[in-house]
Parts: structure tokens; sequence; C-alpha cells
């Protein structure tokens, strides 16, 4: 079968590239190309994205053999209805291959047209790394290649404060825009860039922090070839996603008169403040996901749709929206449990494939920056624990165990936390450690949390208890008990 690119999907125009994109994953296809496109169909942008990868892999060379053309599947709820529709987008121009053709790069970099930087480089991205040069070809880090980029762009237009770009990171950490500055002029100061640099970098160029919100569970694995026979082509990077979508930019009113979204139906808005999206998305959407992954998985699920459609699992992560989640948000009520409805329907999308063990990479350190906030807040409100959160870190620490009844857990964590729960859980398998010895041992240890979670009252006894329960009955029974003890 043929191979989607230029010879079988004629782009309907080619833009000039005004956009610059670090990364080439699944979300910036599924969503940041996508909102491209639809400035382009509706509104005069007229604008291309060129793609560059933020660290070493040969994904840029896929994009270029498909001539920057990928198939984007948008399954779900739309107003009020279930759609399932794909296109072509065609908003990407190429892909520039930093290892092999940093030239290019630079290049671009003196393009009048140039004006947009957008990023999603996963949490561990915006990193200062005080090994990168200006002379590398490429820079290790992301915000490093940022700042070669910028100051040949400086030197191109002899500092031209028309020329600045606007910047806009998409990572899932806080204050994304200002970090991302921040490093950018650590950069420059460790590469002692002159001064009139810095003052560009500040004046002529805009941060702008970003929150992002669309489920993108990426390549279709399952359905794949099924689609591949509707379509007629292949497509190696081929994306699925939801309907919904959510980008909210902090930024200066005149960054409308630039990124013209009001008309086009894009939910992208651009505001004073982000805060509270922020809070309200990762606490209840990002929070809700890490929180049912371990208990969902131990039970014997493995989708997200399956957990929330369970009648135990999903009333357990329901309710621990409802009571644990929305007590400790700022705002009107009402918004907040009108959003967190959406978030449970959208987690029920019959379209969306999203597979538990895709959520739980990384899960200890989402724990800490996406449920932590939230468990502290209840703790201080209502002086008690909130048990639905506490059974499912005493589930997530059951996890990190490494197995699923005879089955073995593929653990996708940072190597040293692997090994730290594969040593202690070892030990207690040995009888060297109790299950209370062992709690103490995890719960103490805040390279893990950020902190000393003994120091929480109460905490270390009651995910002893649930863990032992854990251990001799499983989970299964292990939250029936916990539903007895609710009611
Ligand atoms: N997929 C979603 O539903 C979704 C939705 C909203 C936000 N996000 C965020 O987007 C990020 C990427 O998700 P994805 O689905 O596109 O994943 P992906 O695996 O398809 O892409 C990951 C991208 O990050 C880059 N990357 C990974 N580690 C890096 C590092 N240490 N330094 C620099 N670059 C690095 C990769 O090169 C790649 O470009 C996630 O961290 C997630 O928080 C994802
Ligand atoms: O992509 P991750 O691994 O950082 O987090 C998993 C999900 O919580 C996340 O991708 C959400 O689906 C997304 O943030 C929705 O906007």
């Amino acid at each position: 079968m043929q191979k989607l690119n230029n010879n079988i999907h004629q782009k309907y125009i080619s833009y000039p590239e005004k956009v610059l994109q670090f990364g080439e994953g699944n979300f910036l296809r599924g969503f940041i190309d996508w909102q491209f496109q639809v400035l382009n169909e509706k509104t005069d942008f007229n604008g291309s994205v060129v793609v560059v990868q933020p660290r070493g892999n040969n994904k840029i060379e896929r994009l270029n053999n498909q001539d920057g053309l990928f198939t984007l599947y948008l399954q779900g709820i739309k107003e009020g209805q279930l759609v399932n529709e794909h296109q072509v987008i065609e908003s990407i121009s190429r892909g520039i291959n930093l290892f092999s053709d940093y030239p290019e790069y630079i290049k671009l970099a003196g393009t009048e047209d140039l004006r947009f930087i957008v990023s999603n480089t996963t949490e561990a991205g915006i990193v200062f790394d005080p090994t990168d040069k200006l002379e590398d070809r490429p820079q290790k880090s992301f915000p490093g290649k940022l700042t070669s980029f910028l100051y040949h762009r400086f030197q191109a237009f002899a500092g031209d404060q028309k020329r600045g770009c606007i910047i806009i990171p998409c990572e899932l950490i806080e204050r994304n825009g200002e970090k991302l500055r921040e490093i950018v002029l650590q950069y420059a100061s460790l590469w002692n860039l002159e001064d009139e640099f810095i003052e560009w970098v500040k004046n002529a160029n805009t941060f702008c922090s970003s929150l992002v919100d669309r489920i993108v569970p990426g390549f279709p694995t399952d359905s794949y070839k099924e689609k591949t026979e509707q379509l007629g082509f292949e497509d190696e990077l081929m994306v699925v996603g939801e309907q919904y979508h959510l980008w909210v930019i902090e930024g200066p009113e005149w960054i409308k008169n630039e990124l013209k979204v009001e008309g086009t139906g894009l939910n992208t808005l651009i505001v004073n403040d982000l805060t509270p999206y922020r809070v309200r998305k990762v606490r209840i959407l990002n929070g809700a996901h890490t929180a049912m992954t371990p208990v969902a998985y131990l039970y014997g699920l493995s989708t997200v749709e399956e957990s929330i459609n369970h009648e135990e699992v999903g009333m357990f992560i329901k309710e621990m929206i409802r009571e644990e989640i929305i007590p400790t948000l700022e705002g009107p009520k009402p918004e907040l449990s009108s959003y967190a409805d959406d978030v449970v329907n959208r987690f029920a999308n019959p379209y969306i494939k999203h597979y538990l063990m895709s959520i739980a990479l990384n899960s200890i350190s989402k724990f800490q920056t996406r449920n932590l906030p939230a468990f502290l807040d209840y703790v201080e409100k209502y002086n008690s624990l909130p048990k639905r959160m506490v059974f499912s870190l005493s589930c997530l620490l059951y996890f990190y165990k490494g197995k699923r009844g005879n089955d073995s857990i593929e653990l996708q964590d940072d190597p040293e936390i692997v090994e730290f729960f594969k040593t202690h859980w070892g030990k207690f398998e040995q009888q060297e450690l109790a299950m209370s010895e062992l709690v103490n041992i995890i719960l103490a240890e805040q390279r893990l949390w950020g902190m000393d979670l003994t120091s929480i009252p109460n905490l270390e006894s009651t995910v002893s208890t649930n863990l032992l329960t854990i251990y001799q009955i499983g989970v299964k029974e292990a939250l029936k008990e916990l539903f007895e003890t609710s009611i």
C-alpha cells in the first residue's frame, strides 16, 4: 500500500514558515498543528510550522518522509453529539534534523516570517544543562537550542525590536513561559552574550505561559489496520485524540491580533492569569488520571474508559473528584462541578482507548505534582485524611512492587526510583522489614515526594493498614472494605 506523502495528498497551499515547533510528539501534532491548520482554514494566518526535535531521535525523518503530513482522528462529543472525524493535517512544512542540518536551523532564525515558537518537551524538557555551549550543534537541552536560535535571530536582524518572537511553551509545568525565559537568560549569562541580546530577549520577545487540555492517546495501535484500509494509505504518524480541547495562553491582549482565534471555533483563550484554569485541570483531570491508575490497573482493568464505567472503580474515581478534589479548589462550585462532569464524560469517551499503563509513566513525580497539592490542602482544610486519595497512594506503593497477580508490571520511571522500590519490597518479602517499616521508609523518602510524608498525621498507619489488606486480600476486596467504611 502507498505511504502518505505529497504524491497522494497534495497540500492545498504552501504557506510561509511562521512557527517553529520544538517537538514532533503526538500531543503537538494532535493539538497545536491542528490549531494552526484551523487558523489557516478560517483566518488570514497563512502560516506553516517547522518542526525540530528537542532531543536526539529519528522521528524528524519520519515526518519528512511523509512531507510533514499526517492523519488526525478526532473522536468524541462535539456540541452534544458523538463525532468521529478525520483529516490530513497540512500545517507542517518540514522538519529540520538538528544533528545533520544545523545550518538550516540558523537560516530559519534569520527569516522575516518566523514569529511564533511553541514546544512540548514533557515535564523533563525545560531544564538548564550547564554543559551546553553556544557552539554545540545542537545543544543538548531544549532551552539551550532555543537560546542559540534566538541569538542567531538577534544577530541576523541586528537586534531589531520588531523581529522578536511570541514564545508559547505547552509543557505541563507551572509557569512554563516564565521558567523558559529564566533559563534562556541563564544561558545568555553562561555564554557571556552581550547585554544588548539580553535586553532584546526581554523586550522584543514575549514568553507566554500556557495550559493545554486535550486527551491525545496518540498512535492507534489497535485500530491501525482497519483505519489504513479505510484511508487507502499507510500513515506512520497517525494520531487519535478527543474532540474536546482548551488552550489557555497567558499574555497581552495584542496577541489576539496575531493569533486570531475568535470566531474560529477554537477553544483558545488569551487571558491575564491562567492559574485557575491550570489548578482546576491538573487537580481534576490529571489528578484523577494519576490517582485512578494504580487502583484500576491492580483491579485488573486496562483503560480509562473501562475504569470510569466500572461499577466500583468508577464510583471510587467520581467520589474522589467530588468529595476530595473539588473541595480543595477555589472558585464557583457549580463551574467546578460542571468541569468535573465534562472530565468524567471525556474519560468515558467510547472512541478513545487511553491505556492506564501509558498514564502510569513517571507516576511518582506525577503523584507529587498532580495529587499531593490537593491531598495537602484537604488535610489542612478538614484536619483529616482524604481516604480515597490515601487508598490510591497505598495502591501506588503496591503498584511499584511490580506485580499484578503473577504478571510483572513494566514500571516506567526513573531507574533509581524503580530500584528503590524493588530493594525495599524485596526486603519485605524476605521478612527483613515489617509492612509498617517498609511504609515508613517509603513515605519518609523526600526524593520521591518532595517532602517527608510521615509528617502528615495518621498517614503512615493508614497506608500500612491499607497495604496489609491489599497484600492479604487483593485490591478488589480492599476497595470493597473502603466503601463499607465510607458508608
Ligand atoms: N497526550 C496527551 O493526552 C497530552 C495532553 C496534554 C498534555 N500532554 C503533555 O505532552 C507531553 C508529551 O506528550 P505526547 O503524548 O506528545 O508524548 P510523545 O511521547 O509523543 O512526545 C514526547 C515529546 O517530548 C520530547 N521529550 C521527551 N523527553 C524529553 C526531554 N527530556 N527533553 C526534551 N524533550 C523531550 C520527545 O522528543 C517528544 O518530542 C506529556 O508530557 C504531557 O504532559 C499530553
Ligand atoms: O501525558 P502525561 O503522561 O503527562 O499525563 C497523562 C494524562 O493525564 C494526560 O496526557 C492528559 O490526558 C492530558 O493532560 C489531557 O489534557
